[in-house]
């Protein structure tokens, strides 16, 4: 990340943003809900959630009223628009989890928006209303003999009652079930997924139900790997809370307590497992408890007992044994199969506790491996003390190791610093010798707060929970960052962190990154250098389709560098960034995508190659072309129809090549190149009259028409000299394509008898009626004064009409002639 390169030039490509006029709308919609309480999406499911439950639907008529009624909201997953609360958050917020967190539902119906649709949701309840009745009616099984539904319908059915059971128990008795965190973001309601599952036919179409907001439907495959994804969002998130529950157990009582009962269902499920007897991939015949039972087991068999201990500790993931359906239940193991050591060292490196849960089954009774598993202890146990910033997991090999650049650890940091010392020694007058830190903020310098647009000092900051879902990973272009859940678009991941120096600074070619100002663009105000301190943003890797953005941005008390997401990221994601054009200049972007900075560099490059190979043998032939003029003189002429082909062909090649521009100097070359063409025996007999002198092209273009009669005068003047004859005999029959009339006599020249004959008969006779054709024509048109001017016109003509009879009774003289000999 040199100063030329890296961000600064990637920040101008994509502009300067002025966050004051135009921050991402996640950012608006913090400002509007006050950034200090939730600066960013994800640390609005820190607080302990609340246990997923299926929503009434009067609930769920709610939450649609509230999606139609502010306009930001959108139901659709796949919305762009960042900062939409899940449903579990807006149930949360209804339920008054963390008011601070999350905006009244008053405050949002009171927009101008929800006035003007009032009266139409009041309508679309009262439909919606009767819809259901009528669905209800027609879903009776009494109803619906014909209708069987399918072998996951039970299961789902008993979920579902277990989710309404485990509603009326919250509501009842708070205190019995502690509040687990699954966040599970817009996933379709049980009874939703239900619906759809039994496909109850006609009264579930779409088109019966009424549509909300700006739904757009999706393919089952998306709508199916969305679930997923939340799904295993909703683990990792469940084990982050529990763990962070777990550490604040000795400080907090409520945490103890919480954790505890926690440890209750994290114990039950551990129970099913070991007790279970029989397990399968393959459900179809198990009912409800087996199942569950099976897939826990299936699960520890697998992938090993202390693992499920860490996962059975998610209410995600015991809720994805209990409820899911099967093919839900193998995508998401393939998964976190997939994954497994991932989530084997985010959860030591955060100290998570998973023993404490086993110890109570060990013994003789145990399952088989359950009891090594317990005892065994590696070097992962030690990773609580590393920073987890501090940890590249290796997942092809399954092991960590520590990131080193030239031979330096490169240590965490949480915030930039500044040494004055630094900056004394600035080659650049405007930095050099700086005192206080450029990046601090004063005033208006720096513009707004992005977060909370106050034009003064805030207290606003970053949040720092998507640090707790990232991961260092060894990837073939060094180190690289994997996301550990979802990350919505206009996430602020992160700060860009490291020592500032002077933009002038030369000493981290690798990492650094230009700190731009927001409100003067070009200024640069410091160069960032993570190269040995920093957060784990240094590590991202570049690609020419990243899924982050550099962003510059005002929040609190300083101007800053931000790690943004540009889209929605899904867990076990690399992250990605784009560097810029200038950074890969000299380097070798490995990224492999559409598009990539060094595909269309390296295409460039070989089409360059490629004119100067062409112009460096162009010039080669062009002086061997001299060189061969010069050796054989006269005798190209007699290549000259070779040559002819030769452009031919040399025309065609230069067609199928991409760039030639200069077609007549390849021709050139193509002739030179492959050298004189090999000549047939009879063309090489052949004399040529066409001008040896010339260019061999120029003689093919011009010989013909002027060497025809060329030769008829020289025939008409020098008389019948027998050579002399031959030759021009010889010359005729090598133009004779070029004369039809010749042609003709020539042709016939072999022919003897009658025809030869007839031949010359035709030909005289036409020759006199020509003559006396146009005599006529002139005496008709001129007086008798003019008789003899005519006279001498007609005899002229007569003479042009002699001379190609003369040529003719000449040439019959000769074969008369040649005859008699
Ligand atoms: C800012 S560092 C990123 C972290 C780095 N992978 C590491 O191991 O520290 C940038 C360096 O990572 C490597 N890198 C990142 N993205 C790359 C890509 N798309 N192709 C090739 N190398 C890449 C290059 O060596 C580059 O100089």
């Amino acid at each position: 990340m040199a100063a030329s390169g890296y961000l600064n030039s990637q920040v101008s490509d994509n502009g300067p943003k002025d966050a004051s006029n135009l921050p991402p709308r996640s950012l608006r919609k913090r400002r509007d809900k006050g950034e200090d309480k939730s600066p960013s999406k994800i640390s609005k499911t820190s607080p302990p959630a609340p246990t997923r439950t299926v929503r009434s639907r009067a609930k769920q008529r709610q939450e649609e009223e509230d999606t139609i009624c502010s306009p930001s909201k959108r139901p659709n997953k796949s919305s762009p628009i960042p900062s939409q609360p899940s449903r579990t958050q807006k149930k949360r917020g209804q339920e008054g989890g963390d008011a601070d967190s999350y905006p009244s539902k008053k405050s949002k119906t009171s927009s101008p928006a929800s006035s003007q649709t009032s009266q139409s949701l009041e309508e679309r309840r009262q439909e919606e209303e009767e819809q259901e009745q009528e669905e209800e009616a027609d879903s009776s099984p009494s109803k619906r003999p014909g209708t069987t539904p399918p072998n996951l319908s039970q299961p789902l059915q008993l979920g579902e009652e277990r989710r309404e059971e485990g509603e009326d128990n919250a509501d009842s008795s708070p205190g019995e079930r502690p509040k687990t965190s699954s966040p599970a973001p817009a996933r379709p309601s049980g009874s939703q997924r239900k619906r759809g599952q039994e496909g109850e036919g006609a009264e579930n179409t779409p088109n019966k139900r009424p549509k909300t907001g700006t739904f757009q439907p999706l393919s089952i495959y998306t709508e199916f790997i969305q679930d997923r994804d939340q799904i295993l969002h909703a683990i990792m998130y469940d084990l982050y809370d529990v763990n962070k529950i777990y550490n604040d157990r000795q400080k907090n009582k409520v945490a103890r307590l919480d954790y505890e009962a926690r440890c209750i269902y994290a114990s039950r499920a551990l129970e099913k497992a070991i007790t279970c007897r029989s397990w399968s991939w393959d459900e179809a015949n198990m009912d409800c408890e087996e199942r569950e039972a099976s897939r826990l087991r299936f699960f520890a068999e697998k992938i090993g007992w202390p693992m499920l201990a860490i996962c059975v500790q998610a209410e995600a993931f015991r809720r994805l044994c209990q409820e899911e359906s099967t093919p839900m239940w193998q995508s998401v193991w393939r998964r976190l199969q997939g994954y497994v050591y991932n989530i084997w060292i985010q959860a030591h490196s955060r100290g998570f506790e998973w023993r404490s849960l086993l110890e109570p089954y060990a013994g003789v009774d145990a399952p088989r491996g359950f009891n090594q598993a317990l005892a065994h202890r590696s070097g992962v146990d030690g990773l609580r003390y590393t920073h987890p910033h501090e940890i590249v997991v290796d997942e092809g090999v399954k092991t960590v190791r520590p990131p080193i650049f030239r031979d330096r650890l490169q240590k965490h940091v949480e915030f930039s610093t500044f040494d004055p010392k630094d900056w004394e020694t600035a080659t650049d007058p405007e930095h050099r010798g700086l005192k206080k830190d450029p990046t601090l903020r004063k005033d208006l310098n720096h513009g707004l707060c992005d977060l909370c647009a106050a034009g003064k000092i805030c207290e606003c900051q970053i949040k720092k929970a998507p640090f707790e879902f990232v991961q260092l990973v060894q990837t073939t272009m060094g180190v690289g960052v994997r996301a550990l859940a979802q990350f919505e678009k206009g996430d602020i991941l992160a700060e860009f962190v490291g020592p500032l120096h002077p933009p002038c600074y030369i000493g981290d070619p690798v990492y650094a990154l230009t700190m731009q100002g927001k409100v003067r663009v070009k200024e640069e105000i410091a160069l960032i250098c993570p190269m040995e301190f920093g957060n784990f943003t240094r590590f991202i890797n570049h690609s020419c389709r990243a899924n982050t953005t550099f962003e510059r941005r005002t929040i609190g008390d300083r101007a800053m560098m931000t790690v943004e997401a540009l889209r929605d990221i899904q867990p076990f994601e690399e992250l990605t960034v784009n560097y810029g054009r200038a950074y890969w200049k000299g380097r070798t972007c490995e990224c492999g995508e559409e598009g990539c900075y060094t595909k269309q560099e390296e295409r460039k490059k070989q089409q360059r190659e490629r004119e100067m190979e062409r112009r460096k043998q162009r010039d080669m032939q062009l002086e061997a072309s001299k060189n061969v003029a010069t050796e054989e003189d006269g005798d190209t002429e007699e290549y000259s129809d070779e040559e002819d082909e030769e452009e031919d062909t040399d025309e065609e090649e230069d067609t199928d090549e991409e760039e030639d521009t200069d077609e007549e100097e390849t021709d050139e070359e193509g002739e030179v190149e492959e050298g004189p063409p090999k000549k047939k025996p009879e063309e090489e007999k052949a004399p040529s009259k066409k001008g040896s002198k010339e260019g061999s092209s120029l003689g093919a273009a011009e010989g013909p028409s002027k060497g025809k009669p060329k030769g008829k005068k020289a025939l008409a003047k020098d008389g019948p000299g027998k050579e002399r004859a031959e030759e021009e005999r010889a010359a005729r029959v090598i133009n004779q394509e070029w004369d039809p009339i010749l042609e003709d006599y020539t042709d016939n020249s072999g022919c003897e008898g009658e025809e030869v004959e007839r031949a010359r008969g035709k030909a005289k006779e036409k020759e006199k009626e020509k003559g006396k054709g146009k005599r006529k024509e002139k005496e008709k048109e001129k007086d008798a004064e003019e008789q003899e001017e005519s006279t001498e016109e007609s005899s002229s003509s007569s003479e042009e009409s002699d001379e190609s009879s003369y040529v003719l009774v000449e040439e019959e003289e000769e074969e008369d002639r040649g005859k008699e000999d």
